[in-house]
């Protein structure tokens, strides 16, 4: 057998998205999530942070309020790592958004492996790079121009809300954005034109967007925004963006394919054959991944 077949992890990804009794049924969305925020620490000033390293295993990274939840992603794919040793956790957690992202009818992604994982915690991204659902349109230009994407590029990567949910224990916010939070589509961009939006402070203190159906079930959830999503609507730069989207699936897709394979490279450095060059601590400061396990902290356990 190849000691690099990603196709045999792909398929073993796709084979664990379902998950009865998590969530809505799968660990898609918490997948989806864990890539960005493994690669959303990047900041181009420094050339620091990014989808090298894997450093959310150690408490640094892994502890910081931003990422709470996310050890359920990492503990879902735990099994993949011990089948595939030989797969660093940063080429593991991209590649599990890929495939959750595609297998939940989203676009093909273009994903290339060789990303190396740092070991020890002494060069872990700071905390407070991810962006913070409270606030608005100046914060998320603050957030993702420093990694390098422009108001196109955010208006679309938002759309990864088109999947999975808030929960009140991990960041505050409750509920999910569309009525199918397992069905990667454009109906996070329809409902935040279409719906009546109305602020609401939630058990946490954080206020939400919420969407009270009157034809809903007295059991139904309300339909959710983040005040970020909000701002969308309202920034004259970000606005034709959602209304595009909205009325073009396909153009959505394609911008997201893209945007989202741009994130995932974010920090990665490759020569002319797609070969990773910033693995050794003279360029993004990370080290080639040792020969045997790189656990830095022991298996994560997901508390379900
Ligand atoms: C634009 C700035 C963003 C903000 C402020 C933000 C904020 C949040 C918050 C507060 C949650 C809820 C976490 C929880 O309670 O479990 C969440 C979930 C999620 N976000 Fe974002 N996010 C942003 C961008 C993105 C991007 C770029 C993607 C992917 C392309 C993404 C994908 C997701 C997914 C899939 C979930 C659901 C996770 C789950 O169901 O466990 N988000 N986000």
């Amino acid at each position: 057998m190849s000691t690099h077949n990603y196709d045999a992890v792909r398929k073993d990804i796709a084979a664990i998205l379902q998950k009865p009794g998590y969530d809505d049924g799968s660990a898609g969305p918490v997948f989806v999530r864990l890539a960005w925020h493994s690669s959303g620490t990047y900041d181009a000033e420094t050339d620091t942070g990014g989808s090298n390293g894997a450093g959310m295993r150690y408490e640094a990274e892994g502890g910081d309020p931003a990422n709470a939840g996310l050890q359920h992603g990492r503990a879902f794919l735990e099994p993949i790592k011990e089948k595939h040793p030989w797969i660093t956790y940063s080429d593991l957690w991209t590649l599990a958004g890929v495939v959750a992202i595609k297998e939940m009818g989203g676009p093909d992604i273009p994903w290339q492996g060789g990303r190396t994982d740092l070991i020890g915690d002494t060069k872990v991204p700071p905390r407070g790079r991810l962006p913070d659902g409270a606030q608005g349109a100046d914060h998320l230009r603050f957030i993702f121009y420093r990694m390098g994407f422009n108001d196109q590029e955010i208006v679309a990567l938002t759309g990864g809300h088109n999947l999975g949910r808030c929960h009140g224990d991990r960041s505050g916010f409750e509920g999910p954005w569309v009525t199918n939070p397992t069905r990667f589509s454009n109906s996070f961009f329809k409902l935040l034109l279409q719906l009546d939006w109305k602020p609401r402070k939630m058990a946490s203190g954080m206020t939400q967007f919420v969407y009270e159906d009157p034809d809903a079930e007295e059991d139904e959830e309300p339909l959710m925004m983040l005040p970020t999503d909000m701002s969308l609507l309202t920034d004259p730069a970000f606005s034709p963006w959602v209304k595009r989207y909205a009325e073009d699936k396909e153009l959505f897709f394609d911008h997201f394919s893209k945007v989202f394979a741009k994130l995932i490279e974010l920090g990665i450095r490759r020569d002319a054959q797609g070969a990773v060059t910033n693995t050794d601590g003279t360029l993004g400061g990370y080290v080639s991944a040792p020969k045997k396990s790189n656990t830095a902290t022991g298996p994560p356990r997901a508390r379900l």
